[in-house]
């Protein structure tokens, strides 16, 4: 294994073994860090932790632990994946988790990039847009867990981190890898370790990870992985799949606006059934009753707690907002267990926290990488039996549900 990946969520994670597969790379997700060698064919390695929302010090520990394990494989370079809209909070977890990396790798100018063009993401002046909109405005500042009130990455990482910011500008980085390099040596000769560098194009990405070559240690959303098979010698190629037939079904936990706009369009075609926050906290409805319903339905049936933000605050405030998650989360990975147990064979999740959930559930260990259904999001093999998508909550065009069930079949 020559990159070494570590993504704080397992829709993130995919996201990025996507790029790196789209690249040319021979790549493997793993649910966590696994108890054996990789296989030896592997050139790129993305283990999937769940540390973009748990306590810092556990975050630094399962990732450390992810390094150790990725460095025995033989790892160059090491890739910290984290959300493209920077998802963390004043505590962390990106510059924690991103400290720890660096000071066991020894590694300086380490790169902050969360840039994702495909997906509108793009960073300018430090910055973070989504498509026209400053990352505060977008969406983001209503997230159930880590809204997003600044759009300066610059700032907001700066609570996070035991070093010193720095930045290179977008006129750097237009003028290409030996720019972007020299820029970031002047960074780290002023003293400054994580470096938050501007990207607004593919084109930028491609710089930015020629300029990246060698470094230790690199930090970003998936669009920091696009330059990086050409530096392993990798070109990019379509990617395999074989579909699957069988029985399908579509689990909710995003609130985001993507999200609510997908469960909608879909509930107006298909079975679909609220399942309602409370409901489930206050024990009233059970994972049981939510999975039998589910496999009485023909088609394409979606079941969803994704509500409004105004909806959820309500919730959390109620129930409290770990709580309301933990318990959410617990009860979508048990509706998905009683779901491939009685014959699911194609599961669509949407969120990065229930993908997560649904994944440990299921105890998935080693996802295989299909081609792309929407930007940022691959088909993946889970067993001779089972596959699946896993959205990110921001991901996927309107009708996503519908095209990823296409995709998975093997359909065009
Ligand atoms: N109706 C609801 N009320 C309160 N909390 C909810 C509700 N529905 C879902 N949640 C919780 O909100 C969180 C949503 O996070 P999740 O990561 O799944 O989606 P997302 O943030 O949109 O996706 P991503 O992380 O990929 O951007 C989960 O912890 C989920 O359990
Ligand atoms: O980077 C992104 O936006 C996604 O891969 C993700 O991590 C959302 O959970």
């Amino acid at each position: 294994m020559r990159l070494g990946c570590i993504g704080d969520d397992f829709t993130g994670s995919s996201d990025l073994a996507n790029t790196l597969a789209k690249g040319g790379m021979r790549v493997v997700q793993y649910t966590g860090i696994p108890d054996g060698p990789a296989a030896p064919w592997v050139e790129a390695g993305v283990v999937a932790l769940k540390t973009r929302s748990i306590p810092v010090k556990e975050a630094v520990r399962q990732s450390l632990a992810a390094l150790d394990w990725l460095r025995a494989q033989g790892c160059e370079q090491i890739l910290f994946k984290y959300c493209s809209t920077f998802d963390s909070t004043p505590e962390g977890n990106i510059g924690p988790v991103a400290d720890a990396l660096a000071e066991a790798l020894d590694a300086r100018k380490v790169i902050v990039c969360p840039a994702f063009p495909g997906t509108g993401r793009s960073i300018y002046q430090g910055h973070l847009f989504v498509a026209d909109r400053l990352l505060n405005e977008c969406g983001m500042q209503n997230h159930p867990l880590t809204p997003m009130t600044d759009p300066d990455i610059r700032r907001w990482l700066a609570p996070q981190t035991r070093h010193r910011v720095g930045h290179v500008a977008a006129g750097d980085v237009f003028a290409g890898p030996e720019r972007i390099a020299a820029a970031l040596e002047a960074q780290d000769a002023a003293g400054h370790r994580l470096i938050v560098v501007d990207a607004l194009r593919d084109a930028d990405l491609v710089a930015i990870g020629a300029a990246a070559k060698g470094l230790p240690l690199i930090t970003g959303g998936s669009g920091i992985a696009i330059g990086l098979p050409a530096n392993f010698g990798c070109t990019p190629a379509p990617v395999p799949w074989q579909g699957q037939g069988g029985r399908a079904a579509v689990l909710s936990g995003s609130c985001s606006t993507a999200t609510r706009a997908q469960v909608a369009h879909h509930a107006a075609r298909h079975p679909a059934r609220e399942i309602p926050a409370e409901e489930v906290i206050e024990g009233r409805l059970s994972a049981a009753e939510i999975a039998d319903w589910i496999l009485a339905q023909e088609g394409l049936p979606l079941a969803y707690s994704s509500a409004d933000p105004a909806e959820v605050a309500r919730v959390q405030e109620r129930h409290g907002r770990a709580h309301a998650a933990e318990t959410l989360e617990a009860c979508f990975a048990e509706i998905a267990r009683r779901l491939v147990a009685g014959g699911i064979t194609r599961l669509i999740t949407a969120g990065g926290e229930t993908s997560g959930a649904v994944v440990e559930g299921l105890q998935l260990g080693t996802l295989d990488i299909g081609p792309e259904i929407d930007p940022g999001v691959p088909a993946l093999r889970a067993g001779p039996d089972l596959v699946v998508a896993l959205k990110s909550g921001n991901f996927g065009a309107v009708d996503f549900f519908e095209k990823a069930d296409a995709r998975l079949q093997g359909l065009p």
